[in-house]
């Protein structure tokens, strides 16, 4: 279909010169347009074709940039990036060096607020509202959050607090009954059956917030969304309309299989199916390493518990969740909950595996330091995602973890090599810990296909030597190390390689014998330099008075953007060129 609408709007401003009646040509013309460039360019696509009448009705109606639309997690916001002067760059979305996958400040005048990690909007929203309040501004302000979003914490301190600010914000439920996976809670259970206080007679839950509650509208009804906003637009302090709308409008396969097609890689632009691959002969994912694992593990013991906030299917808790539903849980997007829910199960004997993307388990530092490693409870956690994940960039590395980790006291830290040593760590850590433990492991495939192999019990703090050189010694942690084992066998190079295998505690042994035996040691990490090994490291060699030098080789002190993680490892200086390059200069 000519695109002969949607390619002459450069800005919402163009947008608004179109009638009403021309609006549904122009939303018919943006799904194609998100479709084709997400079919193969990958991406997030059902949340941006559930918002396309939304997004054009918000620019349509409010006066955009100047009133300040905030997107929650921003993973729906394709459509109003291609509205808002980005549809010629639209094809390197999420690309190295193009534009990002999420909202960005630094993007556009018209992305108020970075995002990438949920619930965040109303809080924001509510910032700038008061902030206009302070500063005499007339203009609007508008969070746009999902059903899963909305259930977060921090979006209800938010509703709590603006609900007794009097401010001028409208908050936007795009209520599609489903987060990444099918939506859980008591919320999910209230929304689906939500009318005003008006029609029952009864509060409901906003409005017992304070909010003026509208709704719920179909949010696929353009005519019918143009009049509320416009009433929406003429009201003032909190309210919030609830919209309902359907995730992957617009295109079959991803309206009936909504959870694959949230972020479904390459597919057919015209038929909408994804090409089949045969992935038999490929090494497994190590979050399916995990999941395995995880269920085999459960099958042998019953204490263990599996726990994930919103990530049933990314993290593979799923399997564990079909076997054993009464053992598995997913509580939403509520990392903090899920954290302290795990501490409270290990108060009474339960051995939790608490998974939670390296990314998102920021969010609970506070209950991972107070609820667990202060009250030394061996909660298990297995963070996946941990190191640079590619295409979500900078919101999504999981950069920091090793580094915000290490300074907890009673703390285990660990991150595997490959998927034996991973199944090896989740073992070891059911048997029993007296301290708490993370295992931290990569987004996605291992390097080896027979993976499962008998269980190994491992030694806490060992770590192991691959390989014996002299004078320089490499310790590597994660799965870098298969690329350092790789390099020192290609090159034939006489290097010392130790798999660390544990931050915590650090294998003093062996860096006592390595510290003896090498004049230059070189750190290796997937994360950040400043605080993870390479600072362990440095910390133990001033302890122990060693004269050699220390290279550390880890991610930069600057916050690494989207591409392809082979290039991103480049750029941070942890590939394979660069580490050569270093213990050929050495
Ligand atoms: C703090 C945090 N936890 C988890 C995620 C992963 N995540 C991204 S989108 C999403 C589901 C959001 O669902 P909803 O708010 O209903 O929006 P929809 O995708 O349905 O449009 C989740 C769990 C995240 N981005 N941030
Ligand atoms: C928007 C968001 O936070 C998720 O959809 C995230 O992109 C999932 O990442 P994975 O693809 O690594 O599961
Ligand atoms: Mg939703």
């Amino acid at each position: 279909m000519a695109r002969d609408l949607l390619s002459t709007i450069h800005d919402p401003v163009d947008l608004r010169r179109f009638r009403e009646s021309e609006l549904p040509k122009i939303a018919q013309e943006l799904r194609e347009f998100i479709i084709d460039i997400v079919a193969t360019k990958e991406g997030h696509l059902g949340a941006s074709l559930g918002v396309v009448e939304l997004t054009i009705a918000l620019h349509y109606v409010f006066d955009t940039p100047n009133d300040l639309l905030v997107w929650d997690v921003g993973h729906q916001a394709y459509g109003h990036k291609i509205l808002t002067g980005r549809r010629d760059v639209f094809h390197t979305n999420r690309e190295l060096n193009g534009i990002s996958g999420f909202p960005k400040r630094s993007e556009s005048e018209y992305d108020t607020f970075g995002v990438g990690h949920s619930s965040t909007s109303i809080s924001a929203a509510l910032g700038m509202a008061m902030a206009s309040n302070l500063q005499s501004n007339a203009r609007k302000h508008i969070a746009v959050i999902g059903d899963a979003s909305i259930a977060s914490g921090m979006a209800f301190e938010a509703l709590n607090h603006a609900g007794v600010s009097g401010a001028d914000l409208l908050v936007i439920l795009n209520d599609n009954a489903i987060g990444i996976d099918p939506a859980v809670g008591a919320l999910k259970d209230y929304l689906t059956k939500t009318k005003s206080g008006k029609e029952t007679g009864r509060d409901n839950i906003f409005e017992a917030l304070n909010f003026d509650y509208s709704g719920p509208i179909d949010g696929h009804d353009l005519p019918l969304l143009i009049n509320e906003l416009k009433r929406q637009k003429s009201s003032k302090g909190p309210r919030l309309l609830h919209v309902r709308t359907t995730k992957g409008k617009g295109l079959k396969q991803a309206e009936l299989d909504q959870v694959r097609y949230h972020a479904p890689g390459k597919f057919d632009k015209v038929t909408g199916d994804i090409p089949q691959r045969d992935d038999s002969e490929l090494p497994p994912k190590f979050q399916d390493v995990f999941g395995h694992t995880l269920l085999e593990l459960a099958h042998q013991n019953d204490k263990i518990i599996g726990i994930t906030p919103a990530m049933p299917t990314g993290s593979s808790m799923k399997i564990m969740m079909d076997t054993y539903p009464d053992r598995a849980f997913d509580v939403g997007i509520a990392e903090q909950h899920a954290v302290t829910l795990a501490a409270g199960m290990a108060t009474q004997g339960l051995i939790p595996f608490c998974n939670i993307y390296s990314t998102f388990l920021q969010r609970a530092y506070d209950q991972v330091i107070h609820d667990v490693a202060l009250q030394k409870l061996p909660v298990v956690f297995c963070l996946d995602r941990a190191g640079l994940v590619g295409q979500d960039g900078a919101t999504h590395h999981g950069a920091f973890d090793l580094a915000y980790l290490n300074c907890i006291p009673d703390l285990l830290i660990a991150a595997p090599m490959d998927a034996v040593d991973l199944r090896n760590l989740m073992f070891t850590a059911q048997k029993g810990l007296e301290l708490p433990i993370a295992i931290r492991y990569p987004r996605g495939r291992c390097h080896i296909i027979e993976w499962k192999q008998d269980f190994k019990e491992i030694e806490i703090g060992s770590s192991r030597q691959l390989s014996n050189g002299r004078n320089i010694a490499v310790l590597s942690i994660g799965p870098l190390g298969v690329m350092v084992q790789k390099l020192i066998k290609s090159e034939d190079l006489n290097v010392t390689h130790i798999d660390m295998r544990f931050l915590k505690p650090l294998d003093a042994t062996v860096l006592d014998e390595v510290f003896d035996k090498h004049h230059h040691v070189i750190t290796m990490e997937d994360g950040t330099k400043a605080g993870g090994l390479g600072s362990a490291v440095c910390d133990y060699a001033f302890a122990k008075a060693y004269t050699g030098k220390i290279h550390k080789l880890g991610l930069p002190d600057s916050f690494i953007e989207q591409g392809p993680t082979s290039d991103l490892h480049k750029i941070a200086g942890i590939d394979r060129e660069t580490l050569l390059k270093l213990i050929e200069s050495l």
